[in-house]
């Protein structure tokens, strides 16, 4: 089996009746919504809370139940992939644009568990271009500032030449390449200090349980500092 498939089906067991379940975005989050599609028609109830219009279009087609923030007092577990994890279990995400809205589902999650195959464990968060949720307005001078925190700060655009890539939001994404991340939190804190950020892609100390697909077919679920 694919190891995103794998490591998406073994968190996808964590998850029991009467759950409100988060649902990530992206290729390794697809084959969790997948699989909860399957024991949902199976007979499991749960209901779930999307993190991308993308995710909750799958999810309504797999007839998983959606509701909003108005109908939950909290989320039970959320299931979201990653771009890069590093030996503490900090995170970079956003490489979907879906950063923001992952990040409020996860600090609503009790538990947030993250699926990866094994291309995202590194010794330190920085390789992947970290991603920065930032509005229209400024955002010259918002890449700029950002470019000044030590990093290459591009602004994303659509794959198909349509212009600058748009989030679910209605903002735009700045890819930052750092190159390497010496200290995540108070690069965290530098970056959402600027005025234009919304929010980073950098998610640290919020995963519960990090769950990894290898190209032998094994899943394993990491303690953590065991990568
Ligand atoms: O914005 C997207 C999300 O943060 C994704 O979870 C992340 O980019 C990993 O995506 P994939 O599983 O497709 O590598």
């Amino acid at each position: 089996m694919e190891p995103k498939r794998a490591a998406a089906e073994k968190a996808v067991a964590y998850i029991h009746d009467g759950m409100v379940v988060g649902l990530g975005t992206g290729t390794t989050a697809y084959w969790a919504i997948q699989q909860i599609g399957k024991r949902v028609q199976e007979g499991l109830h749960i209901r779930a809370i999307a993190t991308s219009s993308h995710s909750e279009s799958l999810a309504r087609e797999l007839g998983i139940p959606i509701v909003s923030f108005s109908e939950i007092d909290g989320i039970d577990l959320t299931i979201d992939g990653a771009d890069e994890v590093d030996l503490a279990w900090n995170v970079t995400k956003g490489g979907g644009g879906a950063l923001l809205r992952e990040k409020i589902v996860a600090s609503a999650s009790k538990r947030l568990v993250i699926i990866v195959d094994e291309s995202k464990l590194a010794p330190q968060l920085g390789r992947f271009p970290l991603p920065v949720e930032i509005v229209k307005f400024g955002h010259e001078w918002t890449l700029k500032r950002l470019a000044s925190l030590g990093c290459q700060a591009t602004l994303r655009t659509f794959s198909s030449g349509d212009g600058p890539y748009i989030t679910d939001n209605g903002n735009y994404i700045a890819d930052c390449a750092f190159g390497r991340i010496t200290n995540p939190q108070i690069l965290h804190e530098q970056i959402n200090q600027i005025p234009g950020v919304v929010d980073n892609g950098l998610f640290i100390g919020m995963a519960g349980s990090v769950v990894v697909g290898y190209r032998d077919g094994s899943v394993r679920e990491l303690e953590k500092e065991s990568l």
